[in-house]
This record gives structure tokens, sequence and C-alpha cells, in this order.
């Protein structure tokens, strides 16, 4: 069978461990007190600070010939050879692409080695999807739906499709695949109604309306971030970010996202308690939630972009009353952000068409 869709997979930190590694080997190199972790990597290229011991590590051919192949990287690999045509898509010194095309041919023989795309100008590469764990590379991706693997690293990024996992990734691709698997339609079932869209779109006034007119109950997500002026205290759970790295490792959210630097997480059970209570769930999510309350969900996700002119957008961002280090990511990321309409399932412009949406769902 024909394979239509073409993925690029970065290697470093998406098949082969990198940064961990480096970080391994400079603890054990420099003896750092306290030890490095890799939550102190927080940008590409010298920032003045002892991470930049780890760029040595990149260019050392021992350092490259010895990365560990990541947990599932190979069943990764092999599921998505069986549904696309896969490609390496590798930023590597020329002196190191011998070693690279050994290390991928040994480790992941189902890919041809001419599907092996080596050097930094990754912006060149036009692939149908590319997973990658740089910021810089997915925002000047010219692949038609650039996915960002979350990491430490990559934290700043905010509106743009990403995943935490490989599971993730493989439903995403599903979406893409088998849109009609997902697509919400009528029915008398009750429904998990997430409204999607960019920052001042009308998501919170939307939800009220649901809320009112038709009976849906708020599943309360948690936040990281600071309670906006005017805003209703029971808007979200306001934790610190402590608070959230504990219940994250724990494993309390289903679905967890960064948006403007701040940690946003959802638990399943606050929705499924709504539904099982026999009303819809509303909850405002971006793009990444939306992909997971299709995994759990499927067609009883109804995702409902809200859809606003770009003018009143930055007109209600910058009446935000939150910092304005802030507004600026929240206004950096509108563009991305408008792109998503096209997974949602519907579009509503008001509470008039959120309405008449309601009647059909
Ligand atoms: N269609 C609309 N026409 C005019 N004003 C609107 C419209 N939708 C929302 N607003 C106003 O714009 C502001 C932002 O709306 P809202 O808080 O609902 O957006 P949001 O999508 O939840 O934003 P954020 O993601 O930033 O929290 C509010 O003051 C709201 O009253
Ligand atoms: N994936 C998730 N996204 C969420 C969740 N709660 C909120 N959000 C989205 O984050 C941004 C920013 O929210 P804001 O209230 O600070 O403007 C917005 O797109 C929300 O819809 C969540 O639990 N999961």
């Amino acid at each position: 069978m024909k394979k239509y869709f073409r993925i690029g997979l970065d290697v470093d930190d998406i098949l082969f461990s990198c940064n961990e590694y480096a970080v391994e080997l400079a603890n054990r190199e420099y003896g750092f007190e306290p030890p490095m972790t890799i939550e102190e990597i927080q940008s590409w290229g010298k920032t003045g600070r002892r991470t930049d011991v780890l760029l040595d590590y990149y260019q050392k051919e021992s350092f490259v010939k010895n990365q560990p192949l990541l947990p599932g990287a190979r069943q990764f690999v092999e599921e998505l050879s069986r549904r696309a045509e896969v490609f390496f898509v590798s930023a590597i010194p020329p002196k190191l692409m011998g070693i690279r095309e050994e290390q991928l041919s040994e480790a992941f023989p189902m890919v041809p080695g001419k599907n092996m795309i080596l050097g930094f100008r990754k912006e060149l590469v036009n692939m149908d999807i590319l997973l990658d764990d740089g910021g810089h590379n997915i925002s000047s991706s010219s692949s038609a739906y650039p996915v960002l693997m979350r990491k430490p690293w990559n934290r700043h990024m905010t509106g743009c499709i990403s995943v935490n996992n490989y599971d993730e990734f493989l439903t995403f691709l599903d979406i893409l695949m088998n849109p009609m698997a997902y697509q919400c339609e009528g029915g008398t079932e009750n429904k998990v109604l997430a409204l999607i869209g960019p920052s001042g779109s009308g998501k919170t006034e939307l939800m009220g309306e649901l809320m009112k007119t038709c009976g849906a109950v708020r599943a309360k997500s948690y936040t990281t971030r600071e309670r906006k002026g005017g805003e209703e205290e029971d808007a979200y759970h306001f934790v610190t970010p402590e608070e959230f790295f504990r219940l994250e490792q724990e494993g309390a959210f289903f679905e967890t996202t960064r948006y403007a630097q701040n940690c946003y997480g959802s638990m399943i059970k606050d929705i499924d308690d709504v539904l099982a209570g026999g009303n819809h769930a509303v909850m405002a999510v971006d793009i990444c939630g939306g992909i997971a309350l299709k995994r759990a969900y499927k067609k009883r996700a109804a995702l409902i972009f809200a859809e606003r002119p770009k003018e009143e957008l930055i007109s209600s961002v910058l009446d935000r009353r939150c910092p304005r280090e802030e507004k600026i990511k929240r206004l950096v990321s509108l563009d991305t952000e408008l792109r998503n309409e096209e997974f949602c399932d519907f579009t509503v412009r008001n509470s008039e068409d959120l309405r008449k949406l309601m009647t059909k769902i």
C-alpha cells in the first residue's frame, strides 16, 4: 500500500538520549555540586551558565557513538513505518554524519538510508509532519504540521501542537489519517465540550453561556499561573508550581500543557464525574488538551473553535490584567493558534452560533 504521509523525526532527544546523557557525563567529569539537572537547560547555544560545558559533548565522536537509545524508540519507529514514510531529520556536524548514519541504520533497519536528511538547515525540510524537541526548529519549520516533543528546554513554546510522549504523537497521527473516527456527531449522549482558541477569543465567555443555557458543568482544571485581575476565584484550581509538579509526578493528570510559561493540567475523574452526573462537561483547553480529549473520548469529545477577528484578539490581550511578559507570549502565539481551527469539529463566532450548534449535538 502506498504510504501518503511523510514524517520527519528529529533524532537527538527524540530517538537517542542527548541532553540527559550529556548531563550525566558532565556530572561525572566535572563533579558539579549540586549535580547538574536537565531542568537547568533552558535554551539552545551558549548562555554563560554551567550548562555551556554540554555543548562540547555534542561535537565529540565518542558521544554520538554511545548515545543511548531511548526506551520504546524502536517500537515507535516500527509503528510509524507501518503507517507512513519515515525520515530522520538530524542536525549533526558534517564530520559526524557518517557515525550518525551508522547509528541510525543499526537501530532502525526498517528505515532506508536514503531517508536520512542530515544537516543544520532543518527549516528547508518540508515534511507532512515533523517531530522535534527544538523550539527554534518548530517555529521555523516549513513542514505542514510541526509537532513539538515537550522537554524542559522548550517550556517557553506556546500554542503549538505538542506531545509529551510517543503515544500522544501516534494519536495525533491517527486523528490526521482517520479524521472520521474522531468527528463529533449528534446523539443523545452527553459530550465533553472543549473550547479552543487563542487568548481573548471568548472561550471563558462561551463556557459561561454553555453552563447557563445547556446545563453544562465545568470540569475545572489546574494551573500554576497567577489569578488575573478580575478573574473569578474558582476559575481554576490555582496551585503552586511545587504542588503542580507533585501532582504531575503522581500521575494525577491525564493531560498537561505549558502556555505562556505556566503549567495547566486536567484530571479525567473531574470530567467523568460530570458525565456520570448526566451533564455535558465543558472546559477550555489548548490544542494539546484537545488532542488528549480526542484520545480519551473520541467522537464524544466536541472540539469547538472560538473565532474572533484578529484585531479584537490583540486588543483583548492588551487589555488583559496580567504581566507584560505574559501578554507578549500570548500575542506571539496568536497565528499558530489560529491554525488549530482545522483540528476542531466546529467553529463558533458568538453565543448565537453556540446555541445553534448545541441543538445539533
Ligand atoms: N465575541 C466577543 N465580542 C466582544 N467581546 C468579547 C467576545 N468574546 C469575548 N469578549 C470579551 O473579550 C475578553 C476575553 O474573553 P474571554 O476571557 O472569554 O476569552 P478567553 O478565550 O477565555 O481568553 P484567555 O484564553 O486569554 O483566558 C472578555 O473581556 C470578554 O468579555
Ligand atoms: N491542555 C490544557 N489546556 C488548558 C487547561 N486549562 C486551560 N488551558 C488552556 O491554557 C491556555 C491559557 O489559559 P488562560 O486561562 O491562562 O488564558 C488557554 O488556551 C486555555 O484554554 C488544561 O487543563 N489543559
